[in-house]
C-alpha cells in the first residue's frame, strides 16, 4: 500500500515556505507551518492570506476557497507537532549546518513512513539525505519563486532514494498541478546551475563598469525577453541565497568560471540581500525600486 499524502509540514516560513504552504493549501493539503519563532510563524500566515487575498481581487481566485485554503494551515512551532505529517518539506536558510540540524530534530518526531524533502537551491541531496537518518525516504523537491506562479518542480533523488518515495513525490506534486522535471544530484541540479551563473555574470558585468544596474536589467528583460532582468531577479530570489549557490557550485565542481562576484559578496556582507532586507542592487524602501549603482 502507498502512502496517501494528506498533510504536508514546511519548515521555514520564508519566501519559499509561504509559496509551498500557499499552494499546497489551496490544492487540498493539511499543513503545519513551522519557523525559527512564533512571531514568523504568525508573519508568514499572515503574508499567505495576504498573497492569497490578491488573487480573490483579481478574480481568480474564489474568496470562500481562500478561506478553506488558509482554514487547512495551521502554526506548528515546534517538531513536536510533526507527528501526523506525511511529507516534511524543509524550506529553511540555504545553509548545509541548519538544514542538518533541522533534519537530526525532527526526523524523530515524525511517523516511520514520512517522507522528506528538501527544497535545497543547490546543496548535495545525498548528503541531506544521510543527515535525515532515513535516505531512502529522501528526496529533492525544488519549487520555483514564486511558487504560486512557477510552472516547473524540480526532483532530485539521492543515491538511496527508493523507487516508492519517487513515484509518492511524482504524485504529490502532479496533485499540485506543476510539472516535473529530473535533476541529478550535483551541485544546483539544472536551473540553478545555468542561472545562478548568468546571474553572477549580470554582476560581474556590473562590477566590471560594463553597465549600470538599469542598463543591464534592461538589456536582458528588452534584448533577451526575460520577465525580469537578472539584477531584479537576484534581488527577487535573495543576494544570500545567489551567493550560497555560487559557493556551492564553486565548492562542489572547483572550476574559477564559478567564482562568486565579489560585488555579490560585499552586497551580502552589508546585509543588502534584495527585497527581503528592502535594499539589494535596487533600494526598495520607497516604494519605487532605485538602482544602487
Ligand atoms: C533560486 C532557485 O533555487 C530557483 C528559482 O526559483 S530561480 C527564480 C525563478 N523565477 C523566475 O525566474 C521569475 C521570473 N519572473 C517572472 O516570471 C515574473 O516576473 C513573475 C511571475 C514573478 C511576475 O510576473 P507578472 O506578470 O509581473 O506577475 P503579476 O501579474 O504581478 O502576478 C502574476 C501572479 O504571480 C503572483 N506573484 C507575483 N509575485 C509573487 C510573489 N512574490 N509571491 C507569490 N506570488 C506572486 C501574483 O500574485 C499573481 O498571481 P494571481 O494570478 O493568482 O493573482
Ligand atoms: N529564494 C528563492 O528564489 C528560492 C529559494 N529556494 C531555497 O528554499 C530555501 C528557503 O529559501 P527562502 O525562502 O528564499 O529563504 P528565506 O530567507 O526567505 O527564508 C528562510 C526561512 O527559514 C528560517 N529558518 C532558519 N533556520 C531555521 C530553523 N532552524 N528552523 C526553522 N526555520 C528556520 C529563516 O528564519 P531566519 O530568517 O530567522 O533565519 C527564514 O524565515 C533555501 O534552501 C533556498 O535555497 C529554492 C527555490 C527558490
Amino acid at each position: 500500500m502507498g502512502l496517501e499524502i494528506r498533510k504536508i509540514g514546511v519548515v521555514g516560513a520564508g519566501q519559499m515556505g509561504k509559496g509551498i504552504a500557499h499552494v499546497c493549501a489551496l490544492s487540498g493539503f493539511d499543513v503545519a507551518l513551522n519557523d525559527v519563532s512564533e512571531d514568523r510563524i504568525a508573519g508568514g500566515l499572515k503574508d499567505i492570506g495576504s498573497q492569497m487575498q490578491k488573487s480573490v481581487d483579481r478574480g481568480v481566485l474564489d474568496a470562500a476557497a481562500r478561506e478553506k485554503a488558509i482554514g487547512r494551515i495551521s502554526a506548528a512551532p515546534t517538531a513536536k507537532e510533526f507527528g501526523d505529517v506525511d511529507m516534511l518539506i524543509e524550506a529553511a536558510s540555504e545553509n548545509e549546518e541548519i538544514k542538518r540540524k533541522i533534519l537530526t530534530d525532527f526526523t524523530p518526531f515524525l511517523k516511520a513512513d514520512a517522507i522528506i524533502g528538501s527544497n535545497t537551491s543547490s546543496i548535495s541531496i545525498t548528503r541531506l539525505a544521510a543527515a535525515s537518518g532515513r535516505p531512502e525516504r529522501f528526496i529533492g523537491i525544488h519549487f520555483m519563486n514564486p511558487v504560486p506562479k512557477m510552472q516547473l518542480v524540480e526532483v532530485i533523488r539521492g543515491i538511496a532514494t527508493d523507487d516508492r518515495t519517487f513515484e509518492e513525490t511524482k504524485e504529490f506534486i502532479g496533485k499540485l498541478g506543476k510539472t516535473i522535471t529530473l535533476a541529478e544530484d550535483f551541485p544546483a541540479f539544472i536551473v540553478n546551475r545555468v542561472l545562478l551563473p548568468m546571474i553572477n555574470e549580470a554582476i560581474y558585468t556590473l562590477y566590471e563598469g560594463v553597465g549600470s544596474v538599469e542598463a543591464i536589467d534592461t538589456a536582458m528583460r528588452l534584448g533577451a525577453n526575460h520577465p525580469m532582468g537578472p539584477l531584479q531577479l537576484a534581488d527577487f530570489i535573495g543576494l544570500d541565497v545567489c551567493l550560497s549557490v555560487m559557493q556551492v557550485l564553486h565548492d562542489g565542481l572547483a572550476d574559477s568560471k564559478y567564482r562568486p562576484c565579489p560585488l555579490l559578496v560585499k552586497y551580502v556582507e552589508a546585509g543588502w540581500l534584495g527585497r527581503k532586507t528592502q535594499r539589494g542592487f535596487y533600494d526598495y524602501r520607497s516604494g519605487t525600486p532605485i538602482a544602487t549603482r
